[in-house]
């Protein structure tokens, strides 16, 4: 394996409310030295080929997991004390008020995940103490905090006293579902500060929850829409990327200084790099923390794969290919240029292939429209930037495909950003896949630095015998 250099802070690209131009300043990998690429390939390459020979066979969408499979698998998971669904706890246990246990029961949560299990009773103590969680994509922290949120909130009080902010409108907006679902039997008030979305201009904001991005939260405090004097609890999701420097750190400190020096300070994200976790804790003085070890970070049931493309220009041939004989559940295609997922998306329509595109400068009601279409399973691929890398949930992506490797704004190798990227498959125990494309020896060490880097295995798949790759594939979407 390469010594390629790694970042020490990792700058991620998700943006708020244009933070997604960092993107497009990055620009393209160069096309040229295929050569390099085949002496880089890897000793995993050469044992694909027996991989594939015993995979199972070639078959479609009939064979995607029933929802019965998946309850079996779920509650194997939730009983097995190394998962991180696991949990010795019901959730009556956790102190709960009953119209948030109707919430979730509603919500067909059956058992705590390990998560909910140790944060909530830490998060609900009296008095009350900041905190810095962090638990692998996909295993429930947002409800972990929702409910604090819920929790918290006098609803006998009109004004704002939790305040959630989110790095995207798409994932503020999914918050936003999961606050409706867990409080429908409160009579809790929440509103959104996410642009073209937000109370009129002049309106005092006498809502309980404020659910909303960096920028436009201090766009509605410099209008005195927002009044967070009687701020309870302030949570940051994703929150080594609101404190990132390079990106929406500035934003968030700026909210900070609004609220009283008495409010909750909450923050989660599955990654938390060291440089950011000293910030973080500045950030949230004396917090518990849950951690955990750089070997934990990876979700068993995405399994990682990598297509050598041998060229720029190889990498769509394959992905036209891959669609052709594949027929996924759903998938996310992510690409670093906003123009890249415009070209794609084009070509791949041309060809036959139902795609949509997604990115940080379009208007917000094509995003919303993009959005809502892909989480209805209207439309089944979603080519996108790392807009929303992080946090998005939807269970049916069974595939989410690197078209362009992670890097950092600075261009080096972005573990972080790919652990989200890929952690948009494989939720809640589902299980799913990931394929990165390389195309040269640059794009290979960047892919080897990020592995290494994780302590992860990813695994060729071939790109010259597309039946042995469809078996590779769909084995490990089994
Ligand atoms: N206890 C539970 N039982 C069943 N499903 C759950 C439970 N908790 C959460 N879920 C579901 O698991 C999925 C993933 O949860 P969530 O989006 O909160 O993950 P996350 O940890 O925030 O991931 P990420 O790091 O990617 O943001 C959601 O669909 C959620 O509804």
């Amino acid at each position: 394996m390469s010594d390629a250099p790694r970042n020490q802070l990792s700058i991620s690209l998700e943006d708020s409310d244009d933070v997604d131009d960092i993107i497009s300043k990055v620009g393209g990998l160069s096309a040229s030295d295929t050569t390099k690429a085949a002496d880089a390939a890897p000793k995993a390459a050469d044992d694909t080929a027996s991989k594939a020979a015993d995979a199972a066979p070639l078959a479609d969408e009939d064979d995607e997991p029933v929802e019965h499979e998946v309850e079996v698998r779920l509650a194997d998971l939730q009983a097995d004390p190394n998962s991180p669904l696991y949990s010795a706890k019901s959730f009556e246990q956790l102190g709960l008020h009953e119209n948030l246990l109707k919430g979730i029961y509603g919500m067909k949560f059956t058992k705590p995940s390990k998560i909910q299990e140790r944060a909530l009773p830490l998060l609900l103590a009296t008095p009350a103490r900041n905190m810095i969680g962090q638990s692998q994509s996909g295993t429930g922290k947002t409800a972990a905090f929702v409910l604090t949120m819920l929790s918290r909130v006098d609803y006998d009080i009109s004004q704002p006293q939790a305040l959630c902010l989110a790095p995207s409108r798409e994932l503020a907006r999914q918050i936003m579902d999961v606050v409706e679902q867990m409080g429908k039997y409160t009579p809790m008030k929440a509103v959104y500060a996410i642009k073209d979305s937000m109370p009129k201009a002049g309106t005092a904001i006498d809502a309980h929850i404020i659910i909303g991005t960096p920028g436009t939260v201090n766009d509605m405090i410099r209008k005195r829409m927002l009044n967070l004097t009687k701020l309870k609890l302030l949570v940051l999701d994703e929150a080594d990327n609101m404190l990132d420097q390079g990106g929406m750190g500035d934003q968030t400190l700026r909210i900070k200084k609004w609220v009283p020096k008495t409010c909750q300070i909450v923050l989660f994200s599955a990654t938390f790099p060291d440089i950011v976790r000293e910030f973080a804790q500045r950030f949230a003085p004396d917090a518990n923390e849950i951690r955990l070890k750089a070997t934990e970070l990876t979700v068993d049931g995405i399994k990682q794969f990598y297509m050598d493309c041998e060229g720029d220009a190889k990498k769509f041939e394959a992905l036209s290919e891959l669609y052709s004989l594949m027929t996924v559940g759903q998938s996310i295609i992510f690409v670093r240029r906003r123009d890249t997922a415009e070209k794609i998306s084009a070509r791949l329509n041309r060809d036959g292939h139902a795609v949509v595109f997604l990115h940080g400068t379009m208007d917000t009601h094509e995003r919303d429209r993009v959005m809502d279409q892909f989480r209805n399973g209207d439309i089944k691929v979603l080519i996108t930037t790392n807009v929303i890398a992080r946090g998005i949930d939807i269970q049916q992506v069974n595939l989410v495909i690197n078209y362009d490797i992670p890097l950092t704004g600075d261009g080096l190798p972005d573990p972080e950003t790919y652990l989200h990227r890929i952690g948009r498959t494989g939720r809640f125990g589902r299980t799913g896949a990931s394929i990165n494309f390389v195309h040269n020896a640059q794009s290979f060490e960047q892919m080897e630095a990020i592995q290494d880097a994780l302590g992860c295995d990813i695994i060729k798949v071939p790109t010259d015998d597309w039946e042995a790759a469809h078996k590779v594939l769909k084995k490990a979407l089994k």
